[in-house]
């Protein structure tokens, strides 16, 4: 892998007089897999169609392998985008929806065929190619629609979404079938989902965006296990990291719901009663006997996934937690348990969201 796939430097976009992308710096390298995450309305989209050349960039530059592409026309740019919707010719057969782009860039009917039979044995599509779109189901149209982006053999695939409108089941294999894309073709692939799992299955490396700005970028275990701050750490995993209002009391400690906690943070710029946060993944929760640190928890709900269980509690304060419960005896809602937390994943973050420890 080189650092030439695509560079973002100081991306900026308005709509009228509002700004809602702030300056985005990012590189993607070559041949990797990057995936935009968000909440609703961040910006992931707007900042896809921009490197796709559907949305003008108001400030900053767009390089795609090493060209500047920043005023190109999306044709120009060696890009190939799938939407969510599919957007195929619903009067065109499958093997006149993959051709359509090179028919209109005038390329040779003898490529024009060769690349359809390649694309179409890749995607397993080669018995659908004289049906209509109206004849396919959900996951047959979306394969359509990913061929016609690999007819036209990109730079760079741009993906907003494209599995949103399948069924759960569908949503797995396909996201199999796109890693295996990926890993075949060896592109440059930049995907936009709301989708954790997907996120963190496909990418190489996962952008967090909110309101516009890049949170963090890194890899999944990076943003998992490292993340740069609160909403980093409170957006990726599923279920979410818990996160409970806390005080600061000095030396290494917190109090939580009533209770002290050890922290493995010397504290340095933080005042004694500082209200802080404090960060505990579902699953670095246990279910002790009491004899060690732990909060005490009254179990509202106990959802039962056959591997797994999550107890949803209610602290002393009337905080909610959710916990990972794998192994033990059943626990029933309305039971008081006591919860420690794995000393090495204690997390604290500061009221402004810099993250402590
Ligand atoms: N054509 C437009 N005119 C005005 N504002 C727009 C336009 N398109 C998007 N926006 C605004 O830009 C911001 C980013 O929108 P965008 O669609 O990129 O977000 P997103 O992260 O993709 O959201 P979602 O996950 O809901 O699709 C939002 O505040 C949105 O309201």
């Amino acid at each position: 892998m080189n650092e030439t796939g695509v560079v973002l430097t100081d991306i900026r976009k308005n709509f009228g007089s509002v700004e809602v992308i702030h300056g985005i710096d990012l590189r993607i390298a070559e041949g990797s897999f990057v995936v935009f995450v968000g909440p609703s309305g961040c910006g992931k989209s707007t900042l896809l169609r921009m490197i796709a050349g559907l949305e003008e960039v108001t400030d900053g530059e767009i390089e795609i392998k090493g060209r500047n592409v920043t005023d190109l026309d999306p044709s120009d740019r060696g890009i190939a985008m799938v939407f969510q919707s599919y957007a195929l010719y619903p009067h065109m057969s499958v093997r006149e929806n993959l051709a359509f782009g090179l028919k209109m860039a005038r390329t040779e009917t003898v490529e024009i065929d060769a690349r359809v039979k390649a694309a179409s044995a890749i995607l397993k599509i080669d018995h659908l190619l004289d049906r209509r779109p109206g004849q396919l189901s959900g996951g047959q149209r979306q394969r359509v629609a990913i061929g016609r982006a690999i007819v036209r053999k990109p730079d760079v695939f741009l993906f907003d979404e494209p599995l949103s409108n399948l069924d759960a089941e569908l949503r797995v294999s396909m996201r199999i079938e796109i890693a295996r894309l990926h890993r075949e073709l060896g592109n440059t692939m930049i995907y936009v989902t709301h989708d954790q799992t997907e996120a963190m299955t496909l990418a190489d490396k996962i952008v967090v965006l909110r309101d516009g700005r890049i949170e963090q970028a890194g890899t999944p275990r990076e943003v998992y296990e490292n993340p740069a701050n609160i909403f980093v750490a409170g957006f990726i995993g599923s279920p979410r990291m818990n996160l409970l209002d806390a005080v600061w009391l000095g030396n290494g400690r917190v109090r939580v719901a009533g209770n002290e906690m050890s922290v493995p943070v010397a504290g340095e710029g933080l005042q004694i009663g500082e209200k802080v946060s404090f960060g505990a993944r579902p699953e670095h929760l246990f279910v002790t006997d009491g004899g060690q640190e732990h909060i005490p928890a009254k179990v509202d709900f106990a959802e039962y996934l056959g591997g797994t269980q999550y107890l949803y509690c209610q602290l002393a304060d009337g905080q909610p937690l959710i916990a990972e419960y794998r192994s033990g005896p059943e626990i029933n809602a309305g039971s008081t348990i006591a919860l420690s937390v794995d000393d090495n994943q204690r997390r604290l973050f500061a009221a402004d969201g810099r993250r402590l420890s």
